[in-house]
């Protein structure tokens, strides 16, 4: 298997797999690979005819989109399993243990001239300025991302965002990579994850091609570097990123870097490397407020044409606060279960969807007072009538039922009951619950009166 080609679908499958809903890309992609990259054509190795045919028929023309997005190249596809291919030009050492053939997808349309050796491109076309919801939390991050796209290296060089997981770091280093491609198609944009810079250095290293390594990253006009945090304790490619950012620096490019934390907190970071990161601006990302997360839903269910209820929408916005990406998953669910279950997209779905990820719902908290409250405004008492031992019949029935629900609605004790009610006995709270349950069931109104307390104890609880 070539390194070229093994690099390529690694990046191309990162691409896709941001693209397909997890359980495609789980069942069609994960298990490929690239068993060579010859001229124009990337060979894919796939474990069955089946997953062969499915590949070729659905998703070689998104999979050639993503190749062209890593590559700038219009490539062609092959698939193959192991065994009976004559054109596959591929030994059947190459393929994993478990595979067997050939399928062809129709070559691309040609256009785009081969771009070489440029560097590799795999911008989400979804993360963009324009799907970007700007907020309180990040409104900084997004003016300066929004600057260094519109005039490169002319601004804050480096700009180094920083900011929690899935709080949209990656979203705006992709969009700066768009803006500046858009306004100038020539341009030379690499985004790179640090850890597909660390595996590509050590490679380089390995395969002696350092020099073509080098003047890869160094002649780019835009660097956009993920998750630098990931240098902490490397300490070769960190001496290898200071002289790429040197070299990006003085050839006036821009740098784009982001990492969960600020320069200052990466541990292990040399010093010459952290004092560069804060040469030009930092600026954090925050979790996002309620109308903020709310605005982020609205928007994806309108990017995806969902039809998604406002009450809905809130509901997923008020539980999970921290993490975008957790957000936009909450409502994917939402949507695969509706349509699993054939059911219209409700409040009461979408608790049931998300009943294993969100935090129990608040239990009520019913205390005696409050149900003290209720009844006594209920027949028109002074709550302290209820706790005193007087015994006429207007208040006598009130405790009583203020007993029963007590009973029914709280955990306390039947003793504990009989002190909240003036120090009464544990069997005067048996009977009057006793008392009440039979009366209720004799008497509809009774009933009826009952459960309008409960609703309205509940209500307030
Ligand atoms: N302000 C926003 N508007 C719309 N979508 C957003 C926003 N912020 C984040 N997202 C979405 O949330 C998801 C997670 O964002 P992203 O991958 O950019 O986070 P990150 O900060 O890079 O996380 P990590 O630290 O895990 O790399 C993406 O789908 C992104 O599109």
């Amino acid at each position: 298997m070539t390194n070229q080609a093994d690099l390529v679908w690694s990046q191309t499958l990162e691409v896709l797999e941001r693209q397909l809903p997890s359980a495609s890309f789980e069942t069609w992609l994960k298990k490929t690979r690239a068993l060579a990259l010859t001229g124009d054509t990337v060979v894919v190795g796939v474990p069955n005819e089946f997953a062969k045919d499915r590949l070729a028929s659905r998703y070689a023309s998104l999979i050639r989109q993503s190749l062209r997005q890593v590559t700038q190249r219009n490539l062609n596809l092959r698939f193959v399993v192991p065994g009976d291919s004559p054109n596959a030009q591929v030994a059947a050492s190459a393929f994993p243990a478990g595979y067997d053939g050939v399928a062809e997808a129709p070559p691309s349309a040609p256009g785009t001239p081969p771009a070489g050796d440029s560097p590799y491109k795999p911008l989400n076309p979804k993360y963009t300025f324009d799907t970007f919801v700007v907020g309180a939390s990040n409104r900084f991050a997004h003016a300066a991302a929004l600057a260094v796209a519109e005039q490169p290296a002319r601004t804050y060089n480096p700009l180094f965002i920083y900011g929690g997981v899935g709080l949209g770091k990656t979203h705006l280093m992709h969009a700066i990579g768009h803006l500046v491609s858009q306004r100038n198609p020539s341009a030379r944009v690499a985004y790179v994850s640090t850890e597909t810079f660390t595996n590509e250095f050590i490679n380089s290293i390995r395969d002696d091609k350092t020099v073509q390594f080098q003047n890869r990253y160094r002649s780019v006009d835009i660097l956009l570097i993920d998750d630098i945090q990931f240098l902490a304790g490397k300490e070769r490619t960190q001496e290898e990123f200071y002289h790429t950012f040197n070299a990006i620096h003085e050839a006036n490019k821009q740098i784009v870097i982001s990492s969960d934390r600020p320069p200052r907190e990466i541990p292990t970071l040399e010093d010459r490397l952290r004092s560069r990161f804060e040469w030009g601006l930092l600026c954090d990302i925050q979790p996002p407020d309620l109308e903020t997360r709310i605005a982020i839903l609205s928007k994806k269910a309108n990017l995806e044409h969902l039809d998604v209820p406002d009450d809905v929408i809130s509901y997923i916005a008020t539980h999970i606060e921290t993490n975008i990406r957790e957000l936009e998953g909450a409502l994917t669910r939402v949507v695969a279960y509706a349509g699993l279950m054939r059911a219209p997209i409700s409040l009461d779905l979408a608790a049931q969807a998300l009943k294993d990820i969100l935090p129990p719902v608040r239990p009520r908290h019913i205390t005696v007072d409050l149900i003290m409250q209720v009844v006594a405004d209920h027949f028109g008492l002074d709550v302290e009538e209820l706790k005193v031992r007087k015994r006429t019949r207007t208040v006598a029935f009130p405790r009583q039922v203020a007993m029963y629900l007590t009973r029914e609605l709280t955990d306390l004790s039947l003793p504990r009951i009989g002190e909240e009610f003036g120090g009464r006995d544990h069997t005067t709270v048996i009977h009057a619950c006793e008392k009440i349950a039979e009366d209720a069931r004799a008497d509809p109104s009774l009933a009826h009166t009952i459960q309008e307390l409960v609703s309205r104890i509940q209500s307030m609880a």
